[in-house]
């Protein structure tokens, strides 16, 4: 699913009342004809309902719903903020309507600086301020949103569109925005829905489609997307009747040091659960007896030091692809031995964890990553490598920059886990959950993609599809677990799950 700008928004919508027949006003009978379905399925029609309203089209969408709840049956009143001197032709299209048949239930506030505290039970509907926000919200609009903040605990809030003063495109950091238990949206996802800064500012998001136009969707460009089954599908490859060990290529996990081998064995075992051919495992002395009887299936390349100080003996680009972080330490000798694989090794890889924070410590080794790798860091291991941001758009902006210049394939992790390719291209990933975060879950990661890697899969593909079945898998874990006693184990055990899904 693309992600659009507020800006392409709008094209969408003039392209869709050009090209079909449609009218502005019938669009936004559509888009609160939506709203009102939602909230009807959501509430008791004995509901009160207070629907604050902008000047805008936004404000156009509350009038309808007010006037739609009405003719449900709904105590539904709205509320008019004049916030701007004129309003929009489909506002007042809308005004004209309510007024005609409810005039009972219109309420104007021209000049208003507070709202009274509605009775308890009132639903509250946020119409503000939708995608036409020019600037952060301020002056006597920013009091009304901070009321409507003050409001969260005692009522439910369900803002549409977006939450009123929420930046579509940008960072809202720092400036007034309404705080709401669900998002009605229209069509597409807003990038500023999966920044981590706005965590519990848009509640739930229900993405409901009004019937834009699909030829303005396909064919407008956008770098950013969702990462969805539907694109997973058609990546992944089942197996060939006619394959043996040998199809599915060698790989070789670097990982674990003393006090830290359930790294390894996390990571080993995940690579094989996602169906790697060969899987060898550079462990440091101490790991030797843990790795082989934890793992049977995995050989094991011991190395004579505490850490992989000693390097790798064997001539590393027999392996199809080399995955290396998880517990290694940060040790000088493993340092350097690091460093001389980046020097010899030329296809892509699997960075993670202690890999990238040698990286991030040692000037211009990033440079000498093969094109192709893929770097999984989580927030705090990315400001290690590339520095801190303002704000997450600037993080997402920080991270493509990266991916194109270095023509890598890097990832940040979180709930909507960002990755970012050489093509440009983000995408964001919506499987997983909260069970998920917990130590030990990033090094799962790293085995299936190491795994993917060595079956074939290319760089992007290998990405896409190991970030969504780790989360799909954990998501299968916590439905029959919770997300409270989900482990990593738990992730590694629902894999199978996962790919038994995406072959259905
Ligand atoms: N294609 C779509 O997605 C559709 C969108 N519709 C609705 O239309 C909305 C967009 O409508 P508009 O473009 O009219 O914009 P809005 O209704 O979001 O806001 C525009 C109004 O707010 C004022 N304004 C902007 N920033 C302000 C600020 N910081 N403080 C105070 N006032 C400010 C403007 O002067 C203008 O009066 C969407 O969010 C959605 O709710 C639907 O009606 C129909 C279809
Ligand atoms: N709330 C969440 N929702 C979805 N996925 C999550 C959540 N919390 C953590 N995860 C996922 O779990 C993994 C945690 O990785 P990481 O922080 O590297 O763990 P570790 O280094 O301890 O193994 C990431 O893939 C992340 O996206
Ligand atoms: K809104």
């Amino acid at each position: 699913m693309k992600i659009f700008t507020a800006q392409q928004i709008r094209e969408a919508d003039a392209y869709t009342i050009q090209h079909l027949p449609i009218s502005s006003l019938d669009l936004m009978e559509r888009a609160a004809g939506a709203c009102t379905s939602w909230i009807c399925k959501h509430f008791m029609p004995n509901t009160s309902v207070y629907i604050y309203c902008g000047m805008g089209n936004n404000g156009g969408d509350g009038l309808a719903i007010t006037r739609l709840l009405r003719n449900r049956g709904y105590n539904a009143h709205a509320y008019v903020l004049h916030h701007s001197e004129k309003a929009s032709a489909d506002h007042a299209a809308n005004r004209e309507a309510l007024l005609q048949k409810y005039p009972e239930a219109l309420h104007d506030l021209p000049n208003t600086t507070s709202i009274q505290e509605p009775p308890a039970n009132v639903l509250i509907v946020d119409a503000i301020l939708g995608t036409g926000l020019s600037r952060p919200a301020d002056g006597w609009i920013a009091g009304i949103i901070h009321q409507l903040q003050a409001l969260y605990a005692a009522h439910t809030i369900i803002a549409i569109d977006l939450p009123s003063g929420m930046q579509a495109d940008s960072s809202s950091l720092n400036t007034p925005v309404v705080k709401a238990h669900h998002t009605l949206s229209f069509e597409f996802y807003k990038l500023a829905f999966l920044f981590p800064e706005n965590a519990g500012i848009s509640g739930e998001v229900h993405i409901l489609p009004i019937g834009l136009h699909p030829d303005y969707i396909e064919q407008t460009p956008t770098p950013f997307h969702i990462s969805e089954e539907s694109l997973i599908r058609t990546i992944y490859k089942p197996r060939s009747p006619f394959a043996h060990k040998g199809t599915y290529g060698h790989a070789l996990l670097v990982a674990g040091s003393e006090g830290k081998m359930g790294a390894a064995i996390l990571s080993a075992k995940s690579c094989l659960r996602a169906g790697v051919g060969l899987l060898s495992c550079h462990v440091p002395k101490c790991g030797y007896t843990i790795i082989q009887i934890a793992v049977p299936p995995a050989m094991c390349i011991v190395d004579e030091q505490y850490d992989h100080s000693s390097g790798f003996q064997t001539d590393p680009s027999k392996y199809k692809v080399i995955g290396i972080g998880p517990g290694i330490g940060t040790a000088a000798g493993t340092a350097w031995a690091l460093e001389r694989l980046l020097e010899q090794y030329r296809q892509p890889m699997v960075l993670d964890a202690d890999a990238l924070n040698i990286i991030a410590a040692t000037p211009g080794l990033i440079d000498k990553v093969p094109k192709g790798s893929l770097l999984t860091p989580h927030p705090k291991e990315f400001e290690r490598l590339f520095g801190k941001t303002a704000n997450n758009r600037e993080q997402l902006q920080v991270l493509s920059h990266n991916a194109v210049e270095k023509g890598l394939c890097i990832l940040l992790k979180g709930r909507y886990t960002a990755m970012a390719f050489p093509d440009g291209s983000i995408y964001f990933n919506t499987t997983g959950n909260p069970g998920m975060a917990t130590g030990g879950s990033g090094d799962v990661l790293t085995g299936i993609l190491t795994s993917l890697l060595s079956q074939g899969y290319n760089s992007k593909d290998a990405m896409l599809m190991g970030v969504y079945i780790h989360g799909l898998a954990g998501d299968y874990a916590a439905e029959t677990l919770s997300q409270e006693a989900l482990t990593p184990e738990d992730i590694i055990d629902y894999l199978g799950k996962s790919f038994l899904r995406l072959r259905a």
